[in-house]
């Protein structure tokens, strides 16, 4: 068991779990352990685990309604598991295509006994899950001009796109006004969550299905 190299557990942790900071850690932890030998995350990820996946995932909680809400292309569990841990007034449908994650989400969610998780193995777009979500999230998928076309079809109307995207997401909202439009989606912002509570600002595109 190697947890050499994990990130020691940074103050807003607590903070941000609440009461949930015991299956916070005990899913940091099993991430430490099996992430790199599942392939779930990088070989470089163990120094920077709490700050720049976990908290990072943990941040968008607030943003949620406590309806049905789709991560899609969770992998390692990021941000699903770590939203289904915080939200337990809301029930998560974990989408992802590749076998093995899919075995691990359901162990994980299983292990952290996490009733109110699905997972489903489908790519977004072969999950039948149209029209049926209040809203969706995603990290590091792909791009928004690729991402939303995927992703938008599976809101009910009046449902959000709550997608975490990095620095250069102003750029990827430009490239993708067209899909922006052909989506009906709007009030579309950019939200910058955890300035003064993490070393990390996650960013967020927020849209509106129409
Ligand atoms: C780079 S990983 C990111 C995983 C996780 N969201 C994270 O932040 O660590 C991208 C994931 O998206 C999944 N994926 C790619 N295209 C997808 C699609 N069309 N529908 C659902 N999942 C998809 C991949 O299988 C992979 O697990």
């Amino acid at each position: 068991m190697k947890l050499d190299g994990l990130e020691p557990e940074p103050a807003a942790a607590a903070e941000l779990f609440g009461d949930h900071i015991e299956k916070g850690r005990a899913f940091t932890t099993a991430l430490a352990r099996h992430g790199e030998e599942l392939g779930l995350i990088g070989p470089l990820e163990l120094p920077r685990l709490w700050t720049r996946h976990v908290l990072n995932s943990a941040l968008v909680a607030p943003l949620l309604r406590p309806g049905r809400v789709g991560d899609v292309g969770s992998g390692a569990g990021l941000p699903g598991l770590v939203l289904a841990i915080l939200r337990p007034d809301a029930s998560f449908t974990l989408i992802e295509p590749m076998e093995r994650r899919v075995a691990w989400l359901e162990r994980q969610a299983a292990e952290l006994e996490l009733e109110n998780v699905t997972v489903v193995r489908a790519r977004a777009e072969e999950s039948k899950l149209f029209d049926s979500l209040d809203q969706v999230t995603a990290r590091a998928v792909s791009a928004l001009r690729t991402l939303i076309p995927v992703t938008a079809p599976l809101l009910k109307p009046g449902g959000e796109l709550v997608l975490m995207k990095g620095a250069g997401v102003d750029g990827e909202i430009a490239a993708a006004e067209k899909v922006i439009r052909r989506h009906h989606l709007h009030d579309v912002e950019v939200l910058v969550l955890g300035e003064g509570v993490v070393s990390e600002v996650t960013r967020v595109f927020r849209a509106t299905a129409g």
